[in-house]
């Protein structure tokens, strides 16, 4: 299934093909000890999790040098495959249930993934700055504003200003309309041809303190 990945991302090194590879296997394994996607998705990794989580490459390719949270993580979704696909990117990843920041953990030492941190902990208990945060399936855009606002850096470095982008999916209008000047929605169809993206957006809202 990597020649999924190779048709929207042709460039993707012998080391990162090898890295994507191998996240079958993992997450299959894991994912039958503790439940971080669901088992009947488990045969669609790289198109509903794996690539899903790349459409914020599509949104925003990150400079060397950036960092990035990911709110949420999960079994480390989209933190892991963008930590993958931008190794010159700091990655920290956290998630409020230990075992599956564990999943994450598990996976990414696995592969040798070295550009990648994690915490066991709420977002709100989270201080650090970073450039971006991103995160999937999290909680409505609002309640993520509130909680990582704190986390932005002023420092800009890339071709957005700092912010948060999240993969979302469904009805969005309501849910943004307190943002509306400031937000972009990303139809991620316009990326990938799959069915599974045709209700998929991600959602792009500049932030400072
Ligand atoms: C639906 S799951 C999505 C997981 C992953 N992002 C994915 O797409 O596969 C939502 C995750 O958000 C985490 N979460 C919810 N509220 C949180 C908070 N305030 N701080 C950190 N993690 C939180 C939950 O523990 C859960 O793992």
């Amino acid at each position: 299934m990597i020649e999924l990945l190779l048709r929207y991302f042709p460039h993707l090194t012998e080391t990162q093909q090898q890295q994507f590879a191998q996240l079958q296997a993992l997450y299959a394994e894991w994912n039958s000890k503790i439940n971080v996607i669901s088992r009947k998705d488990i045969d669609n990794l790289y198109e509903r999790h794996v690539l899903h989580s790349l459409a914020i490459a599509k949104i925003i390719s990150f400079r060397p040098g950036t960092t990035v949270m990911d709110i949420g993580t999960g079994g480390g979704f989209p933190g892991v495959p963008l930590a993958i696909l931008f190794p010159e990117v700091q990655f920290h990843l956290i998630d409020s249930i230990g075992k599956k920041i564990k999943v994450a953990t598990e996976v990414s030492t696995a592969i040798g993934l070295k550009n990648i941190t994690f915490r066991h902990c709420r977002g709100q208990e989270e201080k650090t700055k970073f450039d971006f945060v991103v995160s999937r399936a999290v909680m409505p855009l609002g309640d993520l504003v509130k909680i990582v606002r704190k986390n932005i850096s002023p420092k800009q470095g890339n071709a957005l200003p700092n912010g948060l982008i999240c993969l979302k999916g469904g009805e969005l209008e309501h849910e943004i309309l307190p943002f509306k000047q400031d937000v972009t929605v990303y139809d991620l169809s316009d990326y990938f041809t799959e069915e599974f993206f045709e209700t998929k957006k991600g959602v792009y809202l500049p932030l400072h303190n």
